[in-house]
C-alpha cells in the first residue's frame, strides 16, 4: 500500500474510541511492548517519589510553579522515546498549544490504593495520555453531577430528595491493562470526573460493566478469573501539555522588572 493510502493518525484513532462513553476516550491496548515497559520501569528515579496518603507521585521535568506554570525544560529521554514519538504518529497532541506533551505525572498505586474522583483542571490543554505499567487497574468515570449528589449524601443526608437520588449515575469503568494507552480529551476531560477505588480486587468485570471490554488486549484473562482482577502495583505515566510555560531567563527578568 502506498503511504498516501494509509489512514492518517486521527482516522486510525477512531478505531480505538470507547463508543459507549461520552466523547472522547480512546483505549489502545499494547501501545508499548513488555521490553519497553521494563526499560521505562528501570529508569523511574527512586529518589523523586513524593508519598501521598494513598499513592506515590513524581513530576517530570519538574513540579508546576505557582499559577500552574511550568519552568521550561525538556522531558527526559526515557519518557520521550518511544512513547512521544508514537503520540506524533497518532496526532494525539496535534491541536494543543505546544503540539506535544511537556509534562508527565507518574503515579504509583500499590494493592488497595487509589485516587479520589477528580478533574484535571485548567493548568493543562484538555488532553491526557496515560500509559499503564505493571498490574491492571479500573479507572472509574463519574459525571460531575453524580459526584455532587454523592457529596450531598455525605454532608446532609436528610436534604437529599428521592429525586436527586434517582439522578445518580453509577460510575462506569475503564479497565486499563499494562502496556495500554488511554487518551482522555474534549468533553470527557472537561465534564467528567475520574478516580480509582482503593480496593484489593476489581471484580464483576465483564462486557456489560467494563466500557472498553471489546478493546482489551486479552479479555479472556479476566473471564477465566471469574471476572476478578487482583490488584498489584500499577504505575501510570500521564502525559500532558501545560498551557503556561516560563523560561528561566524570563523569570529572572520578570523578577527584576517588578522591583
Ligand atoms: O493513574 C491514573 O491513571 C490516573 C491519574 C490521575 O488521574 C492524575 O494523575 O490526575
Ligand atoms: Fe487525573
Amino acid at each position: 500500500m502506498a503511504e498516501s493510502d494509509l489512514p492518517n493518525g486521527r482516522d486510525a484513532l477512531q478505531f480505538f474510541r470507547i463508543a459507549s462513553l461520552p466523547p472522547d476516550f480512546y483505549y489502545i491496548p499494547n501501545f508499548i511492548t513488555m521490553e519497553e515497559e521494563a526499560s521505562i520501569l528501570g529508569k523511574i528515579p527512586a529518589q523523586r517519589w513524593v508519598t501521598l496518603s494513598h499513592r506515590r507521585l513524581q513530576a517530570h521535568p519538574s513540579t508546576l510553579l505557582k499559577g500552574h506554570t511550568l519552568l521550561a525544560s525538556p522531558l527526559p529521554d526515557w519518557l520521550n522515546k518511544p512513547v512521544v514519538e508514537r503520540f506524533k504518529l497518532l496526532g494525539i497532541f496535534e491541536d494543543t498549544p505546544h503540539e506535544g506533551p511537556n509534562h508527565v505525572l507518574i503515579n504509583e498505586y500499590r494493592r488497595g490504593e487509589g485516587i479520589m474522583p477528580h478533574e484535571d483542571g485548567p493548568a493543562y490543554a484538555p488532553v491526557v495520555a496515560t500509559v499503564s505499567l505493571g498490574a491492571p487497574i479500573c479507572l472509574e468515570i463519574t459525571r460531575k453531577s453524580a459526584a455532587a449528589d454523592e457529596e450531598m449524601q455525605v454532608h446532609s443526608d436528610e436534604a437529599v430528595s428521592t429525586n436527586t437520588r434517582s439522578q445518580y449515575i453509577a460510575p462506569t469503568r475503564i479497565l486499563q491493562e499494562p502496556l495500554s494507552l488511554l487518551i482522555t480529551t474534549g468533553p470527557a476531560y472537561k465534564d467528567l470526573l475520574h478516580g480509582i477505588s482503593p480496593v484489593e480486587i476489581d471484580d464483576n468485570l465483564n462486557a456489560e460493566t467494563v466500557a472498553n471490554w471489546n478493546l482489551l488486549a486479552d479479555s479472556s484473562l479476566f473471564e477465566e478469573a471469574g471476572g476478578r482482577s487482583e490488584r498489584a502495583t500499577r504505575i501510570s505515566l500521564t502525559y500532558r501539555d501545560v498551557l503556561k510555560v516560563s523560561s528561566a531567563a524570563s523569570r529572572v527578568f520578570g523578577g527584576l522588572g517588578r522591583r
